[in-house]
């Protein structure tokens, strides 16, 4: 089997915080967490709000609130993030899909921020066939984010983090709020990505989504991974599933109100 392009072990993240006068206390985030996404995977992330999704891929880009203490180990293609390795590869080939389209500059047309981070000698043909890729017409790059659609805005998104040399993506909630439509044309870009070789990780909290793109779904709690499942384990009244608390969570979805012995099941 060939390298991960992302491991991560025992990975801590904690918090300090100061209590009365001057003692500290540590509060924890994220602990001893361990997960692999190959390359041309796509490795969805599950997990309720506050169980750490959002910090895994903050301690991978090196952009953890101050106050974070980090333990673990984390290798991109089979050497460590260290900041100056991060510095070369950031918007290189780790790139960042944000949660929200508000990340864009208001202030700047969006085919220039497109060519931000690309080489000057290439960046506006790049920038055009990024536009191409994502469905955005050409005379759409002088324009700026507010005089553009959600749907419109959502693809610059992409095409602002999607570059030839990129590897790994990592994608935070890239779907809340859309609807049905526009998450499966997030989620077919994501595809398409894995497709060509690019690792994907996928923060989501909607069960549905991770698992119709990705093949195996690690599920957090309390910023512990409780166990990694297959996506097709996601299926009937979930008895595939390896962890009572991934069955508890497919299970409590609206459409699988089973009724185990008799009795209703509800959240
Ligand atoms: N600077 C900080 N100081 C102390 N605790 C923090 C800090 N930042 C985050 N946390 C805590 O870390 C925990 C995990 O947060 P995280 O944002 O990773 O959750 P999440 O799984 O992404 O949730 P959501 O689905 O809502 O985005 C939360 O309980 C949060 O309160
Ligand atoms: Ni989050």
């Amino acid at each position: 089997m060939s390298e991960p392009v992302l491991a991560v072990s025992g990975l801590d993240v904690s918090f300090v915080q100061y209590a009365k006068g001057l003692r500290t206390r540590t509060v924890p985030g994220i602990t001893g967490l361990d997960l692999e996404v190959a390359e041309g995977e796509i490795l969805a992330v599950l997990g309720a709000s506050g169980s750490g999704k959002t910090l895994l891929a903050q301690a991978i880009l090196g952009i953890l609130p101050h106050n974070a203490r980090t333990g673990g180990e984390i290798l991109f293609r089979g050497s460590r993030l260290t900041p100056a390795r991060r510095t070369r590869v950031l918007g290189r080939e780790i790139s960042y899909i944000p949660q929200s389209v508000t990340s864009l500059d208001p202030l700047m047309p969006v085919g220039a921020q497109v060519r931000i981070g690309l080489d000057a000698a290439v960046a506006e043909r790049v920038r055009r066939r990024l536009f191409a890729r994502y469905d955005l017409q050409d005379h759409v790059a002088g324009r700026y984010p507010h005089q553009l659609s959600g749907g419109m805005l959502r693809r610059v998104l992409f095409a602002t983090s999607v570059r030839d040399t990129v590897r790994l993506v990592i994608a935070d909630e890239p779907t809340p709020g859309l609807h049905a439509e526009a998450v499966e044309e997030v989620l077919r870009h994501l595809r398409e990505l894995a497709v060509s070789g690019v690792a994907v990780l996928l923060i989501t909290h909607d069960i549905r989504a991770a698992v119709s793109v990705a093949r195996r779904v690690a599920v957090m709690r309390e910023g512990r991974l409780v166990t990694m499942e297959t996506a097709d384990a996601f299926t009937g009244d979930g008895a595939e599933l390896r962890h009572p608390f991934a069955r508890d969570l497919w299970r409590a979805l609206p459409q699988n109100q089973f009724s185990p012995g008799g009795t209703e099941w509800h959240s």
